[in-house]
């Protein structure tokens, strides 16, 4: 499998309308579309568009959110995972699967609109990684 485009760096935070101010004054960066709930993911999502990728940031949403135990550990947030594409999302999860990486539950669909799944940050050097299927597929 080739590593595709890296289309986000998920950035975990207990508020987005605080880390979205944070980018407008420390960058002059103002949010792509609204925030908006994602509740199969456990998530309230919002992006922020850079040249050549996103941030998305990330807040909980319910108590049983996956970034919980994320913020209790680091109450200030910050880098949680990074986004890859894949061309098909059940070729990859199966190719990082013979290769003893511990992928996360099965693909869900993504705040893209593709489906995604994560693999295990202590499979992966220490990173929370992301598996997306490209939105051009
Ligand atoms: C917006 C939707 C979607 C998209 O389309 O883009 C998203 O991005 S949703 C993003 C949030 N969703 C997820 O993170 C789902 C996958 N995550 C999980 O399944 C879990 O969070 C986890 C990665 C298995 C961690 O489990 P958790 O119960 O939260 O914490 P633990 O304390 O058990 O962690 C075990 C171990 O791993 C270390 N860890 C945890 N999170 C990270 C991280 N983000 N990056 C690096 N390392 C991480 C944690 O510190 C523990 O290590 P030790 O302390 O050494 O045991
Ligand atoms: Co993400």
């Amino acid at each position: 499998m080739k590593l595709g485009r890296l289309n986000h760096v998920g950035v975990a935070t207990p508020s987005i309308e605080k880390s979205l101010e944070l980018y407008r004054t420390m960058f002059g960066s103002e949010p792509h579309g609204e925030p908006f709930d994602l509740p199969a993911q456990g998530v309230r999502v919002c992006f922020v568009d850079t040249p050549n990728s996103q941030i998305e940031l990330i807040e909980p949403l319910g108590e049983s959110s996956p970034i919980a135990k994320f913020l209790e550990k680091n109450p200030l947030g910050g880098q949680h995972h990074v986004c890859f594409e894949v061309p098909e999302i059940h070729a990859a999860k199966a190719e990082f699967e013979a290769k003893g990486a511990r992928v996360l539950g099965e693909p869900r669909i993504g705040a893209h609109g593709t489906p995604v799944f994560f693999v295990h940050p202590k499979d992966m050097g220490g990173m929370l990684v992301e598996i997306m299927e490209s939105p051009a597929h």
